[in-house]
């Protein structure tokens, strides 16, 4: 069954002539275009958010005002007659794509939104200037498509954290919804830049992916023995005993239990991806790594080895050959 076909509108003036049926809500999905699956898992999840009688709008903008290297910019893929198709397949009504000029008018704006230190963090100090820009179009393309609610993936993770920090603190009155990260059966996360990848470049980009599942595997090994050291009446008390039965055999694995309950922590970790990226930066075409940091998921500051427990996002980025990718995933620590 071929999709209906979504409406490609050009113009601020167009997408506000867009009429929706009373009471049906709007989503929106903002993009820069050059879709993929992760992409048209985002407008599927906006499709089932809103339903049959609601209305999917998708923004397809490659924004100048968030990229820092003029290649990066020059080179981004613009692939719109492909991109209008996929978004129809997955069930958007309509597609924004307008020009430059059009979002920005009178050239670049003066009055901008500033991320502030969450914005000056990992992917902000590498992008200077990055997260300014990006929220600004956000915001613009917000005021412009009037959403009930907006959809971001997880994949982007400070960048969603800072998105929801801004219709929080600027009280937007608009529902972001995250998306989980669409992988490729290999684990690379799918993104725009990976059609740079040559089939090397690809082999060792796996190593993002790769060193993140170490450190969530590091974490579950972990949390295994501490559960069944839980499951240990006594624990302590237990090891002093036996000892004193002279019990020493039982007593070391005893120790071993409690030595494991203290062991989850937010360096082991980090040292667990760490070595996966170090063995791929000596790779003939080698990983040269941004950053590998454990985050507090609400700010963006790094989590001090001292924390055992709570929510964490581990977060990664390199570059391979001219292309930088990045990757994360969410973690509990001390589960
Ligand atoms: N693999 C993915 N899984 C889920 N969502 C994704 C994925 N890739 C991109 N998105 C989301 O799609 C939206 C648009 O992203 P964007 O157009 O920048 O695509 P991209 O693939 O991230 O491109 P690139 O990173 O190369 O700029 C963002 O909310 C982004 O987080
Ligand atoms: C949110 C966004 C469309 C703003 O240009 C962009 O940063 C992206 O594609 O993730
Ligand atoms: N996917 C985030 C947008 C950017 O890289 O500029």
């Amino acid at each position: 069954m071929t999709a209906a076909p979504t409406t490609l509108l050009r113009t601020a003036a167009e997408l506000d002539a867009l009429t929706r049926p009373a009471g049906a809500r709007r989503a929106v999905a903002m993009t820069m275009g050059a879709l993929h699956d992760g992409h048209a898992t985002l407008i599927r999840a906006a499709r089932k958010a809103v339903g049959p009688e609601g209305q999917v709008v998708v923004t397809v903008f490659v924004n100048p005002l968030q990229f820092g290297e003029a290649a990066d910019l020059d080179r981004y893929p613009r692939t719109l007659d492909a991109d209008l198709a996929l978004a129809a397949g997955a069930g958007a009504d309509a597609v924004f794509a307008p020009s430059v000029d059009e979002v920005y008018p009178g050239g670049d704006p003066q009055v901008r939104i500033v991320a502030g230190p969450m914005g000056e963090r990992l992917e902000g100090a590498s992008r200077p200037g990055h997260f300014d820009g990006m929220l600004t179009v956000v915001a613009k393309l917000l005021h412009l498509s009037r959403p009930d609610a907006a959809f971001f993936g997880q994949k982007d993770g400070q960048q969603l954290a800072l998105v929801r920090r801004m219709v929080r603190d600027l009280n937007f009155g608009v529902d972001i919804v995250a998306v989980p990260t669409v992988r490729d059966p290999d684990g690379l996360a799918l993104s725009s830049r990976n059609r740079f990848l040559g089939a090397d470049e690809r082999r060792t980009a796996l190593a993002l992916s790769r060193a993140l599942f170490a450190a969530r595997d590091r974490l579950a090994a972990q949390q295994a023995p501490r559960a069944s050291a839980e499951a240990v009446p006594g624990g302590d008390d237990r090891a002093a005993r036996l000892t004193g039965l002279g019990e020493a055999r039982a007593a070391a694995d005893s120790q071993a239990v409690t030595a494991a309950r203290t062991a989850v922590g937010p360096a082991a970790v980090r040292a667990a991806a760490q070595a996966v990226l170090d063995e791929a930066a000596e790779e003939s075409v080698p990983l040269v790594l941004d950053y590998l940091a454990l985050v507090d998921p609400a700010d963006f500051t790094e989590i001090p080895d001292g924390r055992e427990g709570g929510e964490a996002v581990l977060a990664v980025a390199a570059r391979v050959g001219a292309t930088r990718l990045i990757d994360n995933i969410p973690l509990t620590l001390g589960a």
